[in-house]
């Protein structure tokens, strides 16, 4: 008999994204540097008769509860019938994984559930899917399937989602050119001070597409020019600031929330 699972499903932030090119089927190859939060979803499995799924959290609403959402369907590629709750504490379509940490963390928690591994390639759900599967710090290359895990120090954080919601699809048909350099090599070991320097000298290429699809994301970016370093994660409209200091985070945090209360804004820990 299998018992009730749980598992945490932590927002994903891509530090750098570097696209590299487009294959002949149209997906773009990428060269990132990827994080994730200490803040997420959460979901729960319970063996039953059939796949069912009951959304709940702060941004349940236009979720879909059917075969639409990552987590039923990393459940059907897992192969066996569960009762999935998901507490959708991050905003959906928004750059930070929230689909793909989901079907990751119902992965894991049917892996727990059933005491088997899960036999499915992350990727068949999703290119952010791999590297969730990891859900700490890592590389990811080729179109996301390629995750190399990396040994970083934490780096304090602030979030911020301005309420619009970013289809993927979209801020890659708008990139102007799919060749770009790929990053230079992060230098391991050097501490947060180095990778932070590093980091400015690096790029998420879906930015400036993505502004030009969601405008205030520049916005956003504005907002957080008092961070060490900010930048937009994956194909937005999310944009992370980073510090050296958790408190100056925390002080960032507070002012941003003070300043825009329509906005989603989280201090975090990257890792
Ligand atoms: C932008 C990133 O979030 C960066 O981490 C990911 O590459 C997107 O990952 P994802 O949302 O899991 O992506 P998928 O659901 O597999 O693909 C959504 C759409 O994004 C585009 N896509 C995605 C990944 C990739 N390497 N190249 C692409 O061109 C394709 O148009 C695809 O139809
Ligand atoms: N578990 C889920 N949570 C949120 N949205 C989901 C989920 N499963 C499917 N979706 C659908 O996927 C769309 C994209 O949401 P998601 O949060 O995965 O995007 P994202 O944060 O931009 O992801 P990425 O960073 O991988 O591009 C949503 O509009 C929603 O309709």
């Amino acid at each position: 008999m299998t018992t009730p699972a749980e598992a945490f499903a932590p927002a994903k932030v891509n530090l750098t994204l570097h696209v590299t090119g487009r294959r002949d089927d149209g997906y773009h190859l990428l060269d990132s540097l990827v994080m994730f939060a200490d803040i997420g979803d959460r979901v729960t499995v319970r063996p039953a008769d059939e796949i069912s799924l009951s959304v709940t959290g702060p941004f349940a609403e236009g979720v879909p509860n059917d075969a639409r959402n990552l987590c039923w369907r990393a459940a059907q590629a897992f192969g066996a019938p569960v009762a999935i709750t998901l507490d959708k504490q991050l905003p959906a379509a928004a750059g930070v994984g929230g689909g793909s940490s989901d079907a990751a963390a119902v992965l894991r928690a049917m892996e727990a559930a059933f005491g088997r591994p899960a036999p499915v390639d992350p990727l068949t759900l999703g290119a952010d899917v791999p590297v969730c599967t990891v859900a700490h710090a890592a590389h990811m290359a080729g179109i996301g399937e390629r995750v190399l895990p990396l040994t970083m120090a934490p780096i304090p954080a602030v979030l911020v989602n301005p309420g619009v919601s970013v289809a993927t699809p979209e801020v890659f048909a708008a990139l102007a050119s799919p060749d770009n350099a790929p990053m230079t090599p992060w230098p391991e070991g050097g501490g947060t001070a180095a990778t932070l320097r590093w980091l400015a000298t690096q790029r998420n290429d879906l930015q400036a597409p993505a502004i030009a699809c969601a405008p205030v994301i520049a916005e956003v970016l504005d907002a957080l020019k008092g961070a060490d370093l900010a930048r937009m994660s994956g194909s937005g409209a999310t944009c992370f600031g980073l510090f050296e200091d958790a408190a100056a985070a925390e002080a960032c945090a507070a002012e941003l929330s003070a300043a825009h209360p329509g906005w989603w804004v989280r201090a975090t820990t990257l890792r």
